[in-house]
């Protein structure tokens, strides 16, 4: 007996977006299932917080259709979509001294600063607490937003996106701006995340190689707008892929499940 295939949880057909009389996504396609981990890789400009920006239900295609989680971009009250997908931007803007776990549960309430006279339900407060474990930042979750380095804040903002036990996880570049340590922390906590969620779906952002998790499934390439490569993460980023895709000679090796890129030698 076969089995039958899953759902797709983002299907993306041949999707065109326009802004400004610009084409910043041509002919786009991606089908993203439960449990696949995408990187989302090319240079600036190429049209990534574009495509994630479809996906995550912010706005809609020019062209084509966006379907997430069984719901079309357009048919859909995407407001009601948006609550079911996790979306971790690193410009989110706690400007009190939220703790790192009262940040945690604004992820409940959807809303950047815990509503007045809002108390989370226990419920609510151990999955907090769980998810702030899972994280590994147990021993900040009392520490207080400015005091917190940008990496932490990552963590408790990924924990944060999980409160509402999203179906899709969505990370836009979280890795941009952390010390080599913060950035390996980020990177243990996703992978740690990613085996106690079997069935979540991440799509994560980064113009750097090193920037992804070892759990990495799938990977897509865009250039310009366009798909340059999309599949099985070791079949895209490949040497010749990433080199198309950047239009500059680099050379990708994956060691330990993580990878490498560097400036490849060009034979004459
Ligand atoms: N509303 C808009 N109107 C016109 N052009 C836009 C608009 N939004 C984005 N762009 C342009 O579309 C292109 C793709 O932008 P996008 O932010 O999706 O790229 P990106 O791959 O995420 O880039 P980066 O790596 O620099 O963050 C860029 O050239 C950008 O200037």
């Amino acid at each position: 007996m076969t089995e039958a295939p899953q759902t797709p949880i983002i299907a993306v057909d041949k999707v065109d977006l326009v802004r400004s009389g610009k084409l910043l996504l041509d002919q786009v396609s991606m089908a993203v299932r439960p449990g696949e981990h995408w990187a989302l890789i090319g240079p600036n400009g190429a049209g990534k917080s574009s495509l994630l920006s479809l996906v995550g239900a912010v706005q809609h295609p020019t062209r084509g259709d966006v379907s997430v989680l069984g719901g079309r971009l357009g048919r859909t009250d995407i407001r009601e979509l948006r609550a079911h997908i996790g979306h971790v931007n690193p410009r989110h803007d706690i400007r009190t001294a939220l703790t790192g776990r009262e940040a945690v549960l604004t992820g409940a309430t959807g809303s950047i600063e815990l509503p007045p006279r809002w108390s989370p339900t226990p419920e609510q407060e151990q999955r907090a607490d769980r998810l702030i474990a899972t994280l590994g930042v147990d021993a900040l979750r009392d520490d207080v937003w400015p005091t917190l380095s940008q990496g932490e804040r990552g963590r408790f903002l990924i924990a944060r996106a999980l409160m509402p036990l999203p179906r899709l996880l969505l990370l836009d570049e979280p890795a941009t701006g952390l010390d080599v340590a913060a950035r390996e922390q980020l990177l243990s906590s996703i992978d740690r995340l990613r085996s106690e969620h079997p069935g979540l779906a991440t799509i994560l952002v980064t113009h750097h190689l090193e920037e992804l998790p070892a759990t990495t499934t799938h990977a897509m390439l865009l250039r310009g707008g366009q798909v340059v490569a999309a599949g099985e993460a070791d079949d895209v980023l490949t040497t010749k892929l990433v080199t198309a895709c950047f239009d500059q000679p680099i050379a990708i090796e994956r060691r330990d499940g993580r990878w490498g890129a560097r400036a490849a030698s060009v034979t004459p």
